[in-house]
């Protein structure tokens, strides 16, 4: 059976991976989507879908699971998207997600999916991660070794108080450009 597990993933964190690991006990394979993938340099979404890529990819190389990393980007119409993420990738059975929006669309879709438990979701939780990194507080025991080397890598701690600075609103979310 091969599963599907799509989120922004910015960045990739341990809850999600812990969710990652729960989930390989139920299936044979498993597709990532990375979301909103054409979505970076931004404050709520700071790094690029190759980078997410890679952060997903390096974090679920130490499971025993078949995985597959697509990167999916965003449409205008909800009503369509179940169709576009078919497209974009290998079929699967079930779709795993906690997200209120992708639950109803993929049911309406008569897709099967299954939610999950929160795990530490006070602190494991992108924004917040993204907090503490402009903060300077700590981030990386919340985040796989693989996430921190990627995000060192691309120069990430670098971009996200940029894109911050720039961020008019102070508000966190995307302003216009
Ligand atoms: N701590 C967690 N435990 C279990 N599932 C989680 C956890 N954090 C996020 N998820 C789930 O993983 C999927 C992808 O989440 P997403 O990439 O939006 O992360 P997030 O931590 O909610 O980030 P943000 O704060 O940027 O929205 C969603 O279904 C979300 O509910
Ligand atoms: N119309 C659409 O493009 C549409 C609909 C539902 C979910 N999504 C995407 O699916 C992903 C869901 O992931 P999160 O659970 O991390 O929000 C996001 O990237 C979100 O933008 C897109």
């Amino acid at each position: 059976m091969r599963g599907f597990y799509i989120g922004r993933f910015q960045p990739y964190h341990n809850g999600h991976h812990r969710m990652v690991t729960e989930i390989a006990d139920d299936v044979d394979e498993l597709v990532l989507g990375i979301g909103s993938a054409g979505d970076s340099h931004t404050p709520r979404n700071p790094f690029t879908a190759g980078e997410r890529v890679m952060m997903v990819t390096k974090s679920v190389a130490e499971l025993d699971l078949t995985t597959y990393v697509v990167p999916i980007e965003d449409l205008e119409r909800n009503s369509v998207w179940v169709s576009h993420v078919q497209s974009m990738s290998p079929a699967f059975d079930v779709a795993y997600s906690n997200n209120p929006l992708v639950i109803q669309l993929f049911s309406e879709a008569a897709v099967e999916v299954r939610q999950s438990p929160m795990f530490n979701r006070d602190v494991l939780e992108g924004a917040e991660l993204r907090a503490r990194m402009i903060a300077g507080g700590d981030w990386r025991s919340l985040v796989p070794t693989a996430v921190v080397d990627v995000i060192e890598e691309v120069g990430g701690i670098e971009r996200i108080e940029r894109v911050s600075d720039t961020d008019a609103t102070g508000d966190g979310a995307d302003d216009p450009a």
